[in-house]
């Protein structure tokens, strides 16, 4: 039998299949995955095979076989091992979102954010939420920046989880697909999930329950399934992504409208600093590129990041 991987509490993991059958299943062997270290083997949103064993009236699965991924989000171990621990696999896209204030979402974490999921190969789409609340200036504020990221090419929408506003448009582009939310905490994505789903309860407000009582909790995601034909990946205390490992050379390629420009650099191997007849520091002049990505480009090649690791996950 084939499924995919809804939710993996160590070692059972909850596996459905596309008759919409759940099994409890188990890993038979070891698993290893190419060019990953990975503390877990399967990750919610990975596609099994399993076969099923009956034993004292009761039926398990026993996943023998892991198809090819996608893509996938890691996040490190907090020891020294070095490894990665898989977060979730097979994403279509994430949304991002982003208020102005309360809290504030600043530019560079954006842009880091952004970078990340196109080394993963995972789309972005930006969601400005609070519309309701900002007076006429913050709303500019959200129109430069969505003029800005469209400009790159990420779909940017204004939205209300509380009011409802445009929840139609996220929940369109929802449908078929396999989602995730992220943000910073206090930016609305458990409202939002609520907003398209009423009667979701993503775990992030339990686990922060448990946090007020001094209980340590190792947080799974889950994968849901919602009315509408879409699937929602819940990672509970998400923010952003854990970081990917990149070399100098590669940042540049995953800031889209830096990639496009790359082939008209002088050097081939131009990093867009401090090399002559650059079509990048070009495109800064002429106010083609945003001063802001150029910053947030800098940092990261700077490897200013160190706040951000912490950042993005609690
Ligand atoms: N005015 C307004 N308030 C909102 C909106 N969306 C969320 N809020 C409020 O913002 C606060 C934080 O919202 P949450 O949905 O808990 O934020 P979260 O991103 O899930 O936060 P964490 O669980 O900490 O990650 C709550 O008080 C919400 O009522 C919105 O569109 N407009
Ligand atoms: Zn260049």
């Amino acid at each position: 039998m084939t499924g995919t991987v809804y939710k993996s509490t160590g070692s059972w993991y909850t596996v459905k299949t596309q008759l919409g059958k759940n099994y409890q299943c188990r890993i038979k062997g070891r698993f290893r995955i190419k060019g990953i270290k990975s503390t877990n083997p399967i990750a919610v949103g990975d596609m099994v095979d399993f076969e099923l064993e009956t034993k004292n009236d009761e039926t398990t699965g026993i996943i023998n076989n892991i198809h090819d991924r996608r893509n996938y989000i890691v996040r490190k171990s907090v020891n020294l091992s070095k490894q990665t621990h898989v977060i979730a696999a097979n994403i279509d896209q994430v949304f991002l979102l982003v208020t102005i204030d309360n809290p504030p979402t600043f530019t560079s974490f954006i842009d880091r954010f952004l970078v990340t999921a196109e080394a993963y190969g995972i789309t972005t789409i930006l969601l400005f939420n609070k519309i309701d609340v900002y007076d006429k200036e913050t709303l500019d504020e959200v129109r430069y920046l969505a003029h800005i990221y469209r400009k790159i090419g990420y779909e940017c929408i204004g939205i209300s989880a509380e009011t409802g506003k445009n929840i139609d448009k996220v929940k369109h582009l929802m449908t078929g697909k396999v989602s995730m939310f992220a943000g910073h905490s206090g930016v609305g994505k458990s409202t939002l999930a609520n907003a398209i789903e009423p009667g979701l309860e993503l775990k992030t407000k339990v686990i922060s329950e448990q946090h007020q009582q001094g209980q340590h909790t190792t947080t799974f995601a889950e994968m849901f399934d919602l009315s509408f034909g879409a699937k929602l990946i819940d990672t509970p205390g998400i923010k952003g992504f854990g970081i990917v490992d990149m070399d100098k050379e590669e940042v540049g390629d995953y800031f889209p409208e830096f990639f496009k420009l790359k082939q008209d650099c002088k050097f081939n191997n131009c990093i867009h600093v401090d090399e002559p007849k650059c079509a990048v520091k070009q495109a800064l002049d002429d106010d083609e590129i945003a001063y802001s990505r150029y910053r947030s480009y800098l940092q990261i090649l700077e490897g200013e990041d160190e706040h951000y690791r912490t950042d993005n996950w609690d």
